[in-house]
């Protein structure tokens, strides 16, 4: 796309420094520095500030140095040796990435917003944000999660989108963090579905019409969450095509699909992360890799059915099937993530994911957990909890406790009828 009569630059920040919004963050510092056209030189990357001592086995500690054995704020850390020694330690990040701890400042003027946060956070992140970004910036959720409230689910494009008044895509894929930090490769599936005002193309055959797009609509699952209008992205900027958009994560080890489908990918991500507790589960119980492709085939019917019921007017099952986001990163993620690696280790040390998480992750955050308790809610209101046998019996060993054992997990997943 041209970016003819454009005289301003799209500024970036990611809103999140773990080890995805870290890797996140490079990888997209290297695609504005590739686009000088369409983005700013420098990223901003929010950092949630803490200290951090460096550890001895890092390759920045220095015995004799006054720094060492002293703690440090992260951020100023991050700028001064350009790594992330707490979240992505090893990985060189380019200068380009600017930590900054302060979260309205570092989204001051951003024209793009790339969220890679916990899903608990957004909501508190994003409240302290209304009012201080500019009205047409866009967002991009590269969080796994969903948002379950009262009123309903929400995926996290939406709670973002109607938080903030702004249009939301995301980005999920097979994608993890310390390989692609690593450049090596992996696909992801961006879902970015313009308004035409952004994308200045002229609107294709059988899209929706202009006036139909610029509202910010809630899925069916919320019936009582309100509806935005969106502000027009100004002339000014380059459109955010779907080249566009792809230009600012594709890389040579990272390579992108665009597609349209936000419920698709959102909830893709989300939902895999239950079916990887369930597959570290019964690999803990040493059955092997039968018994864990079992676990991944429901747990995939599990997450169609759940787009289908809650999410019909929206979802695409091809996304699930055909795209990154889906089917291959059930995979992934049940081979090598943390929510499979934890789940794995709490059966054989006989311990909580919980009492995993913290004793072996180092800060970082499983979403799994948090998902399968926040889906299980959603289902139990919906009187429906029995269709979605898989995601249930992860909620009822793990989160209530010890209702269920792991090895009841094949009488329970097995089709009644
Ligand atoms: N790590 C990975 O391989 C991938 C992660 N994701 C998703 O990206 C999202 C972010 O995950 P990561 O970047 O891996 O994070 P992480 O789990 O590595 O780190 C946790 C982050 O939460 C921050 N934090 C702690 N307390 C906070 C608070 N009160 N408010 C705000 N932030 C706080 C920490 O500073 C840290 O940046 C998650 O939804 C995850 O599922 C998606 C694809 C790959
Ligand atoms: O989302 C991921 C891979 O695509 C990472 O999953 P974990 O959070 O379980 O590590």
């Amino acid at each position: 796309m041209a970016t003819l009569g454009a005289t301003k630059k799209h500024k970036v920040t990611i809103v999140g420094s773990g080890n995805w919004g870290t890797t996140m963050a490079k990888l997209v510092a290297e695609n504005v520095k590739a686009h000088p056209t369409l983005y700013e030189e420098t990223v901003q990357m929010w950092v949630f500030e803490e200290e951090v001592t460096i550890p001895t086995t890092s390759r920045h500690y220095a015995p004799g140095s006054s720094l060492a054995n002293k703690p440090q704020k992260l951020s100023q850390l991050i700028n001064t040796v350009h790594e992330n020694i707490k979240y992505l330690p090893n990985i060189t990040l380019p200068p380009n990435v600017i930590a900054n701890p302060d979260l309205p400042d570092s989204c001051k003027n951003s024209t793009i917003l790339v969220f890679v946060l916990p899903h608990q956070f957004i909501p508190r992140v994003c409240d302290q944000l209304v009012g201080k970004i500019v009205p047409y910036a866009r967002a991009i959720s590269c969080t796994k999660g969903v948002d379950v409230s009262e009123s309903g689910i929400k995926l996290l494009s939406e709670s973002i989108g109607m938080r903030l008044n702004i249009y939301c895509g995301a980005l999920s894929g097979a994608n993890i963090a310390s390989e692609i930090a690593q450049e090596k490769y992996s696909e992801t599936t961006v879902a970015y579905d313009p308004p035409p005002m952004d994308s200045r193309n002229p609107t294709p055959k059988g899209s929706p019409t202009s006036s139909q797009v610029d509202l910010i609509s809630p899925s069916k699952a919320v019936p009582s969450a309100r509806s935005a209008r969106l502000k027009a992205l100004p002339s000014e900027y380059p459109p955010l095509s779907h080249e566009n958009v792809r230009k600012l994560f594709h890389r040579p080890y990272f390579h992108v699909r665009m597609v349209s489908d936000v419920a698709g990918v959102s909830l893709g991500g989300a939902l895999k992360n239950i079916v990887a507790l369930a597959a570290g589960f019964v690999d803990g119980l040493g059955w092997g890799d039968n018994a864990k492709a079992a676990v991944m085939r429901v747990g995939i019917l599990e997450m169609v059915a759940f787009g289908k019921a809650f999410f019909a007017d929206s979802v695409h099952t091809s996304t699930f099937t055909e795209e990154s986001c889906g089917v291959a990163d059930v995979v992934t993620s049940c081979m090598g993530g943390r929510n499979f690696r934890c789940a794995k280790m709490a059966i054989e040390r006989g311990e909580s994911v919980f009492e995993i998480e913290k004793k072996e992750l180092n800060g970082q955050k499983l979403q799994g957990t948090s998902t399968a308790y926040e889906v299980n809610g959603f289902l139990k209101s919906q009187g429906m909890e029995a269709d979605f046998p898989l995601f249930t019996a992860v909620y009822s060993k793990h989160i209530l406790e010890g209702n269920v054992k792991p090895e009841q997990i094949p009488d329970l997943i097995e089709r009644k009828d």
